[in-house]
Formats: structure tokens, C-alpha cells, sequence
């Protein structure tokens, strides 16, 4: 098969994972080797760059990216392995034909609100600022995260995010395990990971302060 992509796109777009997970290693969103990333090569056929399996994403290179394809198969021969987690970003490339890019971090917060609210089967958020950075701009618009059970089978785990995922609201969360969030490139994949992170933050320090309320009322 021959793809619609040289070298060159290769190594441009391999850069561009590189740099983002720098950003997001400062931050913690990746311990212990945790995450993966992928950037979209060609939509027909599916083919996209995802980081390998183990990487410390701190010290990234663009030598730990490969190209599969739309079965999560190695495009051609390589020592890496691809994430063991390849499958999902596949499902969200062919669920989402407009994300160019998949970014997937295992944070304190979205650990923390996935497993709070996991029986609601989503998070929502009204009202706030951030959710503009997901390009809604409605007034006090409302969105939805849904929130799916952590199954260490990933075709069923991957399945499950196709089912539940809103293609206006670029993210899934995974219960005590992470969010995958995407956009229509890397920028946009970033910006949307960030202004989740953020939302989760302030939504699970909201529902604490509730929370203690409420127990104080009871007293
Ligand atoms: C060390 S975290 C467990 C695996 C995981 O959830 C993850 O995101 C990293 O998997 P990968 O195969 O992409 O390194
Ligand atoms: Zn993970």
C-alpha cells in the first residue's frame, strides 16, 4: 500500500507529539510511563502516528512514535510496539472523522471525578468559561463527559467509548484511569485536554465543598 505521506510529514508531525507530551509530562499527566498519543496521517485508509508501549513521555523522542493503521497494525516493519491502548484511538478516527489528533493522560482529577461519578455514567458542566475552548460558545452552555468502566479488555474498552462518545464533546473519561480527548489537531487536542483538566479540578473541589456542606447541615 502506498500512503499519502513522506518522511518529512512524518517527522513534522512526530515533533509535534513530542512537544506536547513534554507539556503535559511537566504537569504530572503522565506517571509512571502512563498515557499515550497520537497524531492522524491519512483518514482513507486510516493510518496515524501513536506513541509505543512503556515510553517515559518525559523524554519522548520522535523515534518512539510509529505508524499503524486502521486495525492498530504496525504500517510497516519496526522493534516498537504500539500502545496497548492503539485500539481506542483507532475507534475515536473512525468514530470522529474530523479529529486529527488523540491525547490520552491519567491525572489525580480525572481519576478522582471519573470514580465519583461513574454510576451517573457522565460529568456534566454548566456555565463555565472553559467550555469556550471547546468551541461552544452558547451562553451558559452545559456539557456531558461520559464516563465508562475501566475494562482491561481494550477492544471491549475501545468499543465502548465508539457507543458513548458525543462528537460534540471531544473527550471520554475512563473510571480511575484517564480521559482521551481530541481535536482537530494537536493544538486543538491540547487545548481541549487542558481546559478538561481544569474543569475537573474545579468540579471536583466544588463537589467536596458541597459535599462538607451538606455534612455540616446534617450535624
Ligand atoms: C503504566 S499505565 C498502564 C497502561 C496505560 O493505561 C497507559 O496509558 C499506557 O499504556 P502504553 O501501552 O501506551 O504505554
Ligand atoms: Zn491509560
Amino acid at each position: 500500500m502506498t500512503y499519502a505521506f513522506n518522511q518529512e510529514d512524518r517527522i513534522r508531525v512526530a515533533q509535534e507529539l513530542v512537544d506536547v507530551a513534554k507539556n503535559f509530562a511537566n504537569k504530572g499527566w503522565f506517571p509512571a510511563t502512563a498515557g499515550n498519543l497520537s497524531i492522524k496521517l491519512s483518514g482513507e485508509p486510516l493510518v496515524f502516528g501513536v506513541t509505543a508501549s512503556g515510553k517515559d513521555k518525559e523524554n519522548l523522542t520522535i523515534h518512539d512514535i510509529l505508524a499503524v493503521d486502521g486495525d492498530s497494525k504496525a504500517i510497516e516493519p519496526t522493534n516498537l510496539k504500539p500502545s496497548a491502548e492503539t485500539l481506542i484511538h483507532a475507534e475515536v478516527y473512525k468514530r470522529v472523522p474530523e479529529a486529527g489528533a488523540c491525547l490520552h493522560v491519567h491525572t489525580l482529577y480525572n481519576n478522582l471525578i471519573s470514580d465519583l461519578l461513574f454510576e451517573q455514567g457522565k460529568l456534566r458542566i454548566q456555565g463555565l468559561e472553559l467550555i469556550k475552548a471547546l468551541n461552544i460558545w452558547e451562553e451558559n452552555a452545559a456539557i456531558e463527559i461520559p464516563i465508562v468502566e475501566n475494562f482491561a479488555d481494550i477492544p471491549k474498552l475501545a468499543a465502548e467509548i465508539g457507543e458513548v462518545l458525543d462528537p460534540r464533546v471531544p473527550a471520554v473519561l475512563i473510571r480511575n484511569h484517564g480521559i482521551y480527548a481530541w481535536g482537530a489537531d494537536v493544538f486543538a487536542a491540547k487545548r481541549h485536554v487542558q481546559a478538561f483538566e481544569w474543569m475537573f479540578h474545579y468540579m471536583f473541589l466544588k463537589l467536596s465543598v458541597q459535599r462538607d456542606a451538606l455534612a455540616g447541615l446534617a450535624l
